[in-house]
């Protein structure tokens, strides 16, 4: 059984932050919070503090994926588990943890390079979340959503979500045609998938190749789609459904090179029953990745 209940929060840092705002909040309909930095964008999607943070800097990367557990007793048992596999585990200080909205943080590295944080005990922000389209955002028990990280050593990096983080494998599917290496998918809740793990060419700067929130009704995703086109963002993937999570949702272009995901409709797995799958097609319609533009992550700098 896995500590980890969900994907509790995103932190970024991007060389352009006027268009994250335009992107998250005009397009996308996150509610603006605060937080220590003032020249940070937080962004609130339920009645924590911030789920979605994104810092101005001198380059675009990742910065953290926060993952959240029960109590201090469960963050104690996952530094443990993470140190006994190898890996260096740094415990914030309660400066350091408050300023993430968390009670206790710990952080470490996976094995793709991707900077991770454990917390427990998030900081609840109660006044209403008013998002721009009137739509809920589906958090909660399914936490904030889900990341696909790239990574170049993606058995590696499976293995250690499931073997050392105990995230529960939730089916997988062949790229490059159904000829290629698998994205492998893994859940630690009732969303199909809170990870994926997404094979990737080039090791560079911790990225990511999405991030996906849902919404509670198919006329904010539609809005938001008319939202981020007249505001001239890049729709990498048109409008469709996923076979393997049954969600309704279309990707756009954030400044950095990755993607968000916006959708409605998933799935809520139930385990008692539940195999893990292979699909053989990403969408039953739609989905069109055709005007994608190449993806941070797999274009090796100059
Ligand atoms: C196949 C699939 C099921 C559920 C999801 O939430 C989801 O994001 C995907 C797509 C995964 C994957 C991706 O994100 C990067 C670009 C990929 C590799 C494709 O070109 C097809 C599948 C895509
Ligand atoms: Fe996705």
């Amino acid at each position: 059984m896995t500590q980890i209940r969900g994907l509790g929060y995103l932190k970024v840092r991007t060389r352009d932050l006027a268009r994250w705002r335009e992107l998250v909040i005009d397009g996308l309909g996150f509610a603006e919070g605060a937080g220590p930095d003032p020249d940070g964008l937080y962004l609130r999607m339920d009645e924590r503090r911030s789920r979605l943070v994104v810092l101005p800097g001198e380059t675009d990367r990742v910065l953290a994926v926060g993952w959240e557990v029960r109590d201090q007793f469960a963050l104690a048992a996952v530094g443990r588990a993470v140190e006994a596999s190898g890996t260096a585990v740094k415990v914030l200080s309660a400066r350091e943890s408050a300023e993430r909205g968390a009670e206790q943080v710990i952080a470490f590295d996976d094995p793709a390079g991707t900077p991770v944080e454990v917390f427990f005990g998030p900081v609840l922000d109660h006044a209403p979340v008013l998002t721009g389209m009137g739509q809920r955002f589906v958090t909660g028990e399914q936490g904030m959503g889900h990341v696909v990280i790239p990574s170049t050593r993606a058995d590696e990096t499976v293995s250690f979500y499931a073997e050392v983080l105990g995230f529960l494998p939730r089916g997988a599917m062949r790229v490059g045609g159904g000829k290629g290496p698998r994205v492998r998918f893994m859940g630690v809740n009732r969303r199909h998938h809170s990870l994926a793990v997404c094979p990737a060419p080039h090791g560079e700067e911790p990225g990511l190749v999405h991030l996906m929130v849902e919404v509670d009704g198919l006329d904010a995703v539609g809005r938001a789609l008319d939202n981020v086109n007249r505001l001239g963002f890049s729709v990498s993937s048109t409008l469709g459904r996923h076979t393997n999570d049954k969600m309704i949702s279309f990707y756009v272009r954030a400044p950095g090179g990755w993607d968000i995901e916006y959708g409605t409709g998933g799935l809520l797995v139930d385990e008692t029953h539940y195999t893990a799958e292979e699909i053989t097609a990403d969408s039953y319609w739609g989905h069109d990745w055709s005007g994608s533009e190449p993806l941070a992550a797999f274009t090796p700098r100059a």
